[in-house]
């Protein structure tokens, strides 16, 4: 059987190389270096084991066998120890070994077959790397070696001198080599105080714990003492962490198998450790590297609307990008829009004049007028995101300070226009453009919590090894298991066949295996891509997590400065797996409630946060579930507050596919083919805006759109989103706009065929039947997975999809990015979305009174303004209809101001003139919000708009 080292997979995952000759070389055995004195100390073991293995005719070399080997070793010792100390067997050989163990332990000899039984025992029980062996027995030599001193310090510390009679009847040689000097160069008091010392080091080292975990309880209590409770009276932790999911939280019902994260424990304590620690605490706490005490007390306070006001109190605070020495700095070119939302308001194509001026400029000509943010914008904006009107209230305050000290206001006139052609809630020129002057710092990947290393082998890949041999043995199959590659939470285990025998024989054993393994989602592969063996994937019953954080300070990720490189987990290999957004072009992931969507949603978006700038990427969430994406409000990357109404997300949708059309328009005027080629020019500065345009060209940052349900958005409005999506999946790659959908109903009245040919990148968690996965991969595989992150990864131009465990970000962890970015800048939101949104139910209700008479009532309309007679009875006339149809047009032509109110038998009077008929027409027909509109001149197509 071949295994690999851990030292050689990291070694592997640095060295980017196929996937078959990852595959092939991975399994294979590698000797690790070997010094001389190891060949030495080993020769023995090894002509003992040749020779074992030439008689007993096994050819292989089974490392197992050395540990059984080593086992027995220990019990034949202890038994010689045994009858040589407590039974003082008098032969030659129970003599020697008394003398040699009362030279060298002394009257402590007595419990050497003890120490031996003891290492027996633990080498069988535990085994790996983390067994911690290696710490108890260093800790037990250490106890012996201080008991043996203090042994000899005692009863012959005062003899100075070498007798062997004496040393044999104390300390022995080992208590002697440092016992003795100390007590003569020290006295013996201090040097049996330092043993003592050593001697509680080494119980620590036995037990395996720290010298802070014994004292907490106490430093505990004494602050609990000196301060009185941290939390406000009658305010519980789960009031000040509402979001966050507690270990041993029996109010909370998980999903079935949902990991409590133990493991993460300590690190989660570590994250929400108390802001005032004790000095106990702050000398004795240990710290891992990057770990910052300023980014743990900014952790307390968790309620969105207490950060609010205290962002709201200390904005001034702001980051100084200069303090944190290891965040990469970025300084885009700062640009305040200037966008006329009201041109995209008229309906005519979403293209509105932007201005991008330079934020010096802005901010010269900032006043408290233009901060003034609208009851409207604030409800709007405030109802979903409670941020934003903290924000808004935010910039209000600070406007009204430098309005102070700017001295009088300006006439109102001279700015609310501009005000007005803000597109953005609670934007205002000069608090925005001081945020946009200062560099936007992105968080430091050690904010995010580092996992254990991963582990190559454990026990119970051993016994997996076992069962899997036993099976084949009484199946009578000729296979063997010649090696494995263990995943985060699934390994995959490499069998051969014997000559002769049929794949099928180990295919058709899938139950009996997962009988015998006792799991239930065995996955065979036959052949494993690139090699001639099956495959045979089990659940680890001792699965890691792939922290976001590991998979983002992977080399991979760390060489590839794309803003748009996520982390998607780590393959069975081991190797982190990462993907580009941009190439997938859009993403579909779907999978059973409880799989680990949203776990991936949230990695996803939190590598956007930790790796990309507001500048680069921006946002728009759909969360219909309300509660999935709240914590990611306020960022800002996002172009809209968090969109949870379907009905909005749908318009969103719609809004998104006239942006791409703007971008196409522009990337078509400018004559590139590419949104990537088209920002490069901007930023060289080799774009320019045409002779007479009032544009200013700036680069377009991706537009990434995540709906983390789409089975409700498909329930409200089905085609309209539907074609909206196949809008933007086939044409949006190109612009830079990039479709994340997630599911958990992967039924095809929800991934409809349209859909899933236009979304060519999919990820599967587990699903609930093999039909679920077909409408997924287009294969079955994703129902045998184990959930709780465990997914099929099929990135567009690959044709086996990859088994990936996903990689997982704590809440606490989020909200640590979150606050990170949240309070550096604040969202510009695009209120053209919100509007569109409006007017599309405008016209929604306008279209539902007149229901199917649309025809009739544009007809009478036309009649009655061209002949300006508002006669019930010439309706009736004219378009042939009784009389109570042709009441019910005049009633619709009176509830939109083209007639006055009924007068008894004489006719209405008609308040549009024949010159406004196509006006009244547009009107009627939902084309325009009110009369009027149309008369506005058409937008050009270079102004379009641009997000910014
Ligand atoms: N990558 C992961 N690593 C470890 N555990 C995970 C991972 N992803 C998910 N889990 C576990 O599975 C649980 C459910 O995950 P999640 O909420 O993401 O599922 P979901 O598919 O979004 O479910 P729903 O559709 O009901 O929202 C999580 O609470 C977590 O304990």
């Amino acid at each position: 059987m071949t295994r690999m080292t851990a030292s050689d997979k990291s070694k592997k995952q640095n060295r980017p190389r196929s996937r078959s000759a990852q595959r092939a070389s991975s399994a294979q055995a590698v000797e690790p270096q070997e010094t001389s004195w190891h060949k030495a100390l080993l020769w023995l073991p090894r002509a003992l084991g040749k020779g074992v293995r030439a008689l007993t005719g096994s050819e292989r070399y089974d490392p197992a066998y050395s540990k059984d080997g080593l086992c027995f070793l220990l019990l034949i010792c202890a038994i010689l120890f045994c009858a040589s100390e407590w039974f003082r067997v008098q032969g030659p050989l129970g003599k020697g070994l008394h003398w040699l163990a009362s030279s060298a332990l002394g009257l402590p000899s007595v419990i050497l077959p003890l120490v031996l039984i003891w290492a027996f025992w633990r080498l069988i029980a535990y085994s790996g790397k983390d067994s911690g062996n290696g710490h108890s027995l260093g800790g037990l030599c250490l106890l012996l070696w201080s008991v043996c001193s203090v042994l000899d310090i005692v009863m012959i510390g005062s003899i100075r001198r070498f007798d062997l009679r004496a040393i044999q009847g104390s300390g022995g040689l080992l208590g002697f080599a440092l016992g003795s000097p100390l007590a003569w160069g020290l006295s013996r008091v201090f040097a049996t105080i330092i043993f003592a010392l050593i001697a509680l080091f080494a119980l620590l080292l036995i037990f395996q714990v720290h010298i802070d975990t014994l004292i907490s309880p106490i430093t505990r209590s004494v602050d609990r003492k000196r301060q009185p409770a941290q939390p406000e009276p009658g305010q519980t932790e789960s009031e000040l962490f509402p979001n966050e999911v507690r270990v041993g939280d029996d109010t909370l019902a998980l999903a079935p198998g949902v990991p409590t994260h133990e493991d993460d424990q300590e690190e989660q304590d570590t994250l929400a450790a108390p802001a005032k620690t004790s000095w106990f605490h702050k000398l004795f706490h240990r710290r891992r590297k990057g770990e910052d005490d300023a980014k743990l007390d900014h952790y307390e306070a968790d309620d969105p609307f207490d950060r609010a006001a205290r962002i709201h109190a200390d904005d001034e605070d702001a980051l100084d990008p200069a303090d944190s020495g290891n965040e990469r700095v970025y300084h885009e070119p700062a640009f305040v829009d200037t966008t006329a939302v009201d041109a995209a308001s008229s309906g005519a194509a979403v293209s509105a004049p932007t201005e991008q001026i330079p934020a010096t400029a802005a901010s010269q000509s900032a006043t408290p007028v233009q901060a003034q943010v609208s009851p409207a914008e604030l409800s709007g904006v405030g109802a979903q995101d409670p941020w934003a009107a903290a924000a808004a209230a935010a910039q209000q305050l600070e406007s009204a300070s430098q309005a102070e000290q700017e001295g009088p206001a300006q006439e109102p006139g001279d700015h609310a226009p501009q005000a007005d052609q803000t597109g953005q809630a609670g934007s205002t020129d000069d608090p925005q453009a001081a945020q946009n002057l200062s560099p936007y710092v992105l968080p430091s990947a050690d904010l995010l919590v580092r996992g254990k290393p991963h582990a190559a082998k454990t026990q119970a890949n051993d016994n997996v090894i076992q069962a899997l041999q036993s099976t084949f043995h009484q199946f009578d199959v000729d296979a063997k298991v010649v090696g494995f590659l263990r995943g985060p939470s699934v390994t995959q285990y490499e069998v051969e066949l014997g000559p002769g025998v049929k794949v099928e024989k180990v295919t058709n054993l899938q139950r009996n295996i997962a009988y015998a393994v006792a799991s239930s989602d065995v996955r065979i592969l036959s052949p494993i891509p690139g090699k001639s063996a099956i495959g045979i994937e089990i659940p680890n019953v001792d699965r890691e997590i792939v922290h976001l954080g590991d998979v983002l300070r992977s080399p991979q990720a760390q060489s590839d400065d794309n803003p748009m490189l996520t982390a998607v987990g780590k393959d069975v290999e081991g190797h982190y797996v990462t993907a580009d957004l941009t190439k997938m072009p859009h993403l579909l992931v779907a999978g059973a409630t409880g799989s680990g969507k949203s776990s991936f949603v949230n990695s996803m978006l939190t590598s956007v946060i930790m790796r990309a700038t507001p500048e680069q990427v921006r946002l728009i969430l759909v969360d219909p579930k309300r509660v999935e994406l709240s914590a990611y409000a306020g960022i800002p990357h996002l172009l809209t507050p968090i969109i949870t109404d379907p009905k909005k997300a749908a318009q969103a949708l719609e809004w998104v596919v006239k942006e791409m059309d703007a971008r196409y328009d522009d990337l078509q005027f400018f004559g590139f083919r590419h949104v990537k080629d088209f920002n490069a020019a901007v930023r060289a500065g080799k774009v320019h805006a045409p002779a007479g345009s009032q544009r200013k060209v700036a680069p377009y940052p991706y537009l990434l759109v995540v709906v983390d349900e789409m089975a409700d958005l498909m329930m409200v409005a089905k085609n309209d989103v539907e074609s909206s999506i196949q809008r933007i999946t086939q044409l949006a790659r190109a612009a830079g706009v990039h479709l994340v959908l997630a599911t958990q109903r992967p039924s095809v009245d929800v991934v409809t065929g349209l859909i899933k040919a236009n979304i060519p990148s999919r990820l599967a968690f587990a699903t609930s039947s093999s039909t679920d996965s077909r409408v997924i991969l287009d294969a079955t595989g994703a129902e045998t997975l184990i959930g709780q992150g465990d997914a099929l990864f099929l990135p567009m131009g690959q044709a086996k999809p990859t088994r990936v465990q996903g990689a997982w970000v704590s809440e606490s962890e989020i909200r640590k990015a979150v606050d990170f970015v949240r309070t550096q800048r604040k969202p510009q939101y695009r209120q053209d979305i919100e509007q569109m949104a409006k007017q599309e139910e405008q016209k929604k209700e306008v279209a539902e009174d007149i229901g199917d008479d649309m025809d009739e009532l544009l007809q009478a309309a036309e009649l009655v303004i061209t002949t300006q007679f508002g006669s019930t009875s010439m309706l009736q006339r004219k378009l042939r209809v009784g009389f109570a149809r042709a009441g019910r047009l005049m009633d619709l032509l009176e509830s939109r101001a083209i007639v006055g109110p009924s007068e008894g038998s004489k006719a209405r009077e008609v308040l549009v003139q024949p010159a406004q008929l196509q006006e009244a027409l547009a009107f009627i027909r939902g084309e325009t919000s009110s009369m009027g509109e149309g008369e506005a001149p058409a937008l050009e197509q270079d102004q379009a708009q641009t997000i910014s």
